[in-house]
């Protein structure tokens, strides 16, 4: 169990995409390009949310699950393997204090942590409110925060209708917000301006793709 698995588990879930048609469209590249731990924040949509989130995975990075994902077979076995912080929703106490020690770990071990704020998967059409864990975390760490907004899948993937077409998911990275000097009475600012940067942002890049490239043949 450590973070530097993840290089592995990057490599060979990166191939995934052929598999099912999909490619991406990354910007802000240059954002990741900071040194040390951050927190990094993204929308979530789906399980297909891996499948970007091992596109641009930085090193040393790895991610705030639920717990439940430790029983999901080899996927579980994968997760445990990557060094993943598990949390247990149900008991929120207990979900706070492991992200408190993680706030530790971070800079004990330089580890990067990406968490999904909106803390289940969405596919509404805007973003949930977002919950609080990831901006106590960086606040406590004081590292900055990394937004990341993945586009909709609306056009390409519909859950319930069982629909899969291939697709292109464009992926912004948008510039790091600092952290340095705020404390807990600055996390609301800090949840409203990252959210709405993220909000505006997912609205944007889901409207001006050209998301499906056709049925997919298999
Ligand atoms: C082919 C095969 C390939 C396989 C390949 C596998 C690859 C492997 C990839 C896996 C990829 C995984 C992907 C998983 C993705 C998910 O599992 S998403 C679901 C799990 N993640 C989350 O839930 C994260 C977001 N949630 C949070 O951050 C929540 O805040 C928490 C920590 C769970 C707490 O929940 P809550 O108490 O309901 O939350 P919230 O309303 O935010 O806060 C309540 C109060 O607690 C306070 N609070 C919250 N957090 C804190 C804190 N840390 N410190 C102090 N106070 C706090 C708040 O300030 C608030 O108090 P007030 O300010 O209102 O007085
Ligand atoms: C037509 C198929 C479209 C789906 C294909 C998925 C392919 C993805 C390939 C490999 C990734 C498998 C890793 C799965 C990790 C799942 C993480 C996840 O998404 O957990 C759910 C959790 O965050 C929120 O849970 P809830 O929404 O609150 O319950």
């Amino acid at each position: 169990r450590d973070v530097e698995n993840m290089r592995l588990i990057r490599s060979l879930v990166r191939h995934v995409k052929y598999f099912l048609g999909l490619r991406f469209d990354v910007s802000g590249w240059e954002h990741l390009q900071t040194e040390g731990p951050y927190v990094i924040i993204s929308n979530h949509q789906s399980s297909l949310d891996v499948l970007g989130l091992m596109e641009i995975l930085p090193d040393r990075c790895t991610m705030i699950a639920k717990k439940e994902l430790i029983y999901a077979g080899t996927v579980g076995l994968i997760c445990w393997l990557g060094g993943i912080v598990f949390i247990n929703r149900k008991k929120p106490n207990d979900a706070r204090s492991v992200m408190i020690d993680a706030s530790k770990t971070m800079l004990d071990d330089k580890i990067r942590l990406w968490v999904f704020p909106e803390g289940t998967r969405n596919q509404t059409g805007n973003l949930l409110p977002f919950k609080k864990g990831a901006f106590h975390l960086a606040v406590q760490a004081q590292v900055p925060i990394i937004p990341i907004v993945f586009s909709s899948y609306s056009s390409f993937y519909l859950r319930k209708q069982k629909q899969f077409n291939s697709g292109t998911i464009t992926i912004k990275i948008l510039p790091k917000i600092e952290t340095k000097g705020l404390t807990s009475d600055d996390i609301p600012s800090l949840i409203d301006k990252s959210f709405h940067l993220m909000n505006s942002s997912f609205l944007s890049i889901s409207n001006s793709v050209p998301h499906s490239n056709g049925p997919c043949k298999h």
